[in-house]
């Protein structure tokens, strides 16, 4: 087993990383540890573990740091194992991995073994990406692409509050087209996810389902600050699927279009439109709760 750990990513990150490795050695497990030292590491070194034979690759941090995990895993044989140390650690609440590092160690040594089915994004200059949870394009993506990083390691999920705030003022809400099959529609944003929960553990997409082949496509048809504003408040009361102008609709794949609207996945900046999108050729094997 080896632990690819983002040393950036959440608070408190290094005294959870200990707090688990103390309970994996309690098992009788003599996990690895190796540090990331900049954006895109941890795929690197999952990939070459997985090559040279790892059974379990774990991201030891946010959803970001998993998502690079699981690129660098993709069509092998190693199973990625989740350690939760990021800031709002969607994944974890989706799939019911504990936060406490003693439950997560547990599921590591004791997990079973599921397959899920990351979804790729296919942008416009030919880069690809991995994303396991979402996809965001729109305002989300303009507020982790302006967020100050800084301040994130300090106060936590408040940086994103602030950043919201800054970006209502100033965003000018470009429209997008997403096109599922032979449908266009136009919205002011859209989140594609995998899972039911976004930004922690806020109701987005009730009928998700971890595993599952396809798409949650959810659409934000009123453009605006004021729109947005309430967007944001009706997210932490689990409101949000049911306010006028929040659509949802299934996709196996789609392709979402606008002119220079950034885009992120599972939490991190990931380009700017067009992106198409789809499921990833193969399943990846992950440690979730018996
Ligand atoms: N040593 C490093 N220095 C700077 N950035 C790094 C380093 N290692 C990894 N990163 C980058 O940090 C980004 C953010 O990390 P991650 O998403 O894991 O944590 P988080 O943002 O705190 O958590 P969450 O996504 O759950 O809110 C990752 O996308 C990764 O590319």
């Amino acid at each position: 087993m080896l632990i690819v750990f983002n040393p950036t990513a959440g608070s408190r990150r290094q005294r959870r990383l200990d707090r688990a490795l103390a309970a994996l050695r309690g098992r009788g497990l003599r996990p690895e540890v190796a540090l990331t030292a900049r954006p895109g590491h941890a795929e690197e070194i999952a990939r070459e573990a997985a090559r040279a034979g790892a059974g379990t690759v774990v991201a030891a941090g946010g959803d970001g740091t998993i998502a690079e995990v699981a690129s660098g895993l993709a069509g092998g044989e190693a199973v990625l194992g989740i350690l939760p140390l990021g800031t709002a650690n969607v994944l974890a609440w989706e799939l019911g991995i504990p936060l406490p590092p003693e439950g997560a160690a547990a599921v590591l040594a004791e997990g079973r073994i599921a397959a899920l089915r990351p979804g790729i994004a296919r942008f416009g200059d030919g880069r690809t990406r991995l994303f396991l949870q979402m996809l965001g394009a729109g305002f989300d993506a303009e507020v982790v692409a302006r967020l100050d990083l800084g301040l994130k390691r300090r106060i936590g999920r408040g940086a994103y509050v602030w950043q919201t705030a800054r970006e209502l003022s100033r965003y000018a809400f470009p429209p997008v087209t997403v096109r599922i099959g032979g449908e266009a529609v136009t919205a002011a944003g859209v989140v594609v996810t995998k899972g039911r929960f976004y930004a922690g553990r806020y109701m987005l997409a009730p009928g998700a389902l971890p595993g599952e082949a396809g798409f949650h496509v959810v659409t934000f048809r009123r453009p605006g600050a004021l729109a947005t504003a309430l967007y944001g408040a009706a997210l932490p009361l689990d409101l949000l699927p049911r306010l006028p102008g929040v659509e949802a609709r299934r996709a196996a794949a789609l392709r979402i279009e606008g002119g220079s609207v950034p885009v992120q996945t599972d939490g991190d900046p990931a380009g700017t439109l067009p992106v198409e999108i789809e499921d990833a050729p193969a399943p990846l094997r992950i440690l979730l709760p018996r």
